[in-house]
């Protein structure tokens, strides 16, 4: 039999329905792959076997029937800062030492209605700070990718790190993911996988550990446009629990995917050519607006002129939200606790064990750039700048580009352990140069494979699209797919 595991989600979706093999066996293969790979990737943190065996069992009864929904019997993998109803959910960090929740995100409620399977929970950084996955206190994620000629490990990208590493690792047949700043696409872009981040209040975030309330957005990592449209069509949705989800009907995406971009506008924003950027990420962009234009498409210089002021704001606004949300780790409703003499000792010592460096560096920025005498100077600024940032995006829009291209990324995906990223947090911070944008103005963003560098690792663009027009993110990024033609295989090295 052909492994199971390298079908995409489209194909092994097929194959469930033409009864060439069951879920159980398919579960079983990304299991058996789990339990081989796993060991060497770190992808995943927790491997939930008997729930996952359970699952298939209840789907194949289903097919069987000819019954089931529009993921039944599909192997996923879960990013751990969704609350899995009694199952492992520490959003990778010690704070949340044990903690299994009552309920289940709305997200992963809504991928199990469809029949999805869990495979178990994915590796991330700590709270989904980070951009390499080597904040997570279950320690680094290693990409399924290495330098052609080389033998040192490299980063999957963050915070999704072990969603993007499983996807790409044939781990499991998709994973959801989440981006605050670029923490779907970046890692997508790190590992020749598809993720998309869809408009603020697309997904529903009840049951997702909260980073930066009011740009965290779910959304899924997968090997094509395709499955990744699929998946997005069962995770989207209104939700009354959540309060900025949105009431729109969720469209079937994958009807979009081959809709082509003929007649539509593409912007190149010129703020996006940043000194210094390398020649092939400069390439690649070329490349990605020449296959769009052979399709029909048309160009369209643009400005984004608060471009540069995105990732300053962003490192105001995120950190300050995170500093109250994560108020709530006090050792006393669940996780880690650490006694002490008093319970103002007890709160010390458990947030000062339970938090890696990262986290705490946010939490004393959040506080900092939101306490008396600083409010103004800071976080109401990067508010106001972040109201610029959504206006430039309105003007493009307004004056006829129908969806916006540029890198995903400023560079391939560098070295665990990178000395440079990991001494200067600043630099850390660059790797979502291109995506914060995107999150401070609430617009869905994809990231799709477009090229390869010159040591065959891969190199990804972003579009960017109108509030809620998730569809022609599918349909363009399904252009450059088609025309990239990539195949990664050779360069993966375990
Ligand atoms: N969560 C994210 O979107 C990742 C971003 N790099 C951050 O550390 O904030």
């Amino acid at each position: 039999m052909t492994d199971l595991t390298k079908l995409t989600l489209a194909d092994a979706r097929k194959g469930l329905k033409a009864k060439d093999f069951t879920s159980v066996e398919l579960t079983q293969a990304y299991l058996d792959a789990i339990e081989s790979a796993n060991p060497s990737l770190n992808a995943y943190v927790a491997v939930t076997p008997e729930q996952a065996t359970e699952m298939a069992k209840a789907s194949d009864e289903k097919l069987a029937k000819g019954e089931g929904g529009a993921l039944e019997g599909i192997p996923l993998g879960i990013k751990d800062l969704f609350a899995t109803k009694g199952a492992h959910t520490q959003a990778a960090s010690h704070i949340l030492d044990g903690f299994k929740p009552e309920y289940e995100s709305s997200v992963t409620a809504n991928l199990w209605r469809d029949g999805a399977v869990m495979l178990g929970k994915l590796n991330m950084d700590e709270f989904a700070m980070g951009s390499s996955n080597e904040t997570s206190y279950y320690g680094p994620v290693v990409s399924p990718f290495r330098a052609q000629g080389s033998n040192a490990n490299l980063v999957p990208g963050g915070s999704s790190g072990g969603s993007a590493a499983a996807v790409a690792a044939w781990l499991c047949a998709g994973a959801t993911a989440t981006d605050t700043g670029g923490s779907i696409r970046q890692p997508a872009a790190f590992t020749g996988t598809v993720g998309i981040k869809p408009t603020y209040g697309r997904c529903s975030r009840w049951g997702i550990v909260a980073f930066a309330s009011s740009l965290d957005q779910a959304g899924p990592i997968a090997r094509t446009v395709e499955d990744a449209a699929i998946l997005m069509t069962s995770m989207a949705g209104y939700d009354p629990k959540d309060s900025t989800s949105v009431d729109l009907p969720v469209p079937d995406f994958a009807a979009a995917v081959e809709r082509g971009v003929k007649g539509l506008t593409i912007g190149v924003p010129r703020e996006y050519r940043m000194d210094g950027m390398p020649e092939e990420i400069e390439a690649l962009w070329k490349q990605g607006l020449e296959w769009l234009k052979a399709e029909g498409a048309s160009v369209k210089d643009i400005s984004l002129p608060h471009t540069k002021y995105a990732l300053p704001a962003y490192y105001i606004v995120a950190p300050a939200e995170a500093s109250s949300n994560l108020a709530r780790y006090d050792g006393v409703k669940y996780g880690l606790r650490v006694s002490g003499k008093d319970i103002t000792d007890m709160y010390e010592l458990t947030r000062a064990a339970g938090f890696g460096r990262e986290v705490k560096r946010r939490i004393m920025i959040g506080t900092y750039v939101l306490s008396a005498g600083y409010y103004d100077a800071y976080y109401v600024r990067a508010q106001k700048v972040r109201t610029l940032i959504k206006r430039d995006f309105e003007t493009a829009f307004n004056d006829g580009v129908d969806a916006i291209l540029t890198p995903a990324t400023p560079s391939a995906a560098f070295g665990v352990g990178d000395e440079d990223m990991n001494a200067d947090p600043v630099k850390m911070y660059l790797n979502d140069v291109f995506t914060v944008t995107v999150n401070m103005a609430g617009l869905p963003g994809i990231a799709v494979p477009a090229g390869k560098d010159g040591k065959g690792l891969p190199l990804g663009l972003q579009l960017i699209g109108k509030p809620f027009d998730e569809e022609t993110l599918f349909a363009a990024s399904r252009v450059i797919e088609k025309s990239a033609g990539l195949d990664f295989s050779p360069t993966r090295w375990w």
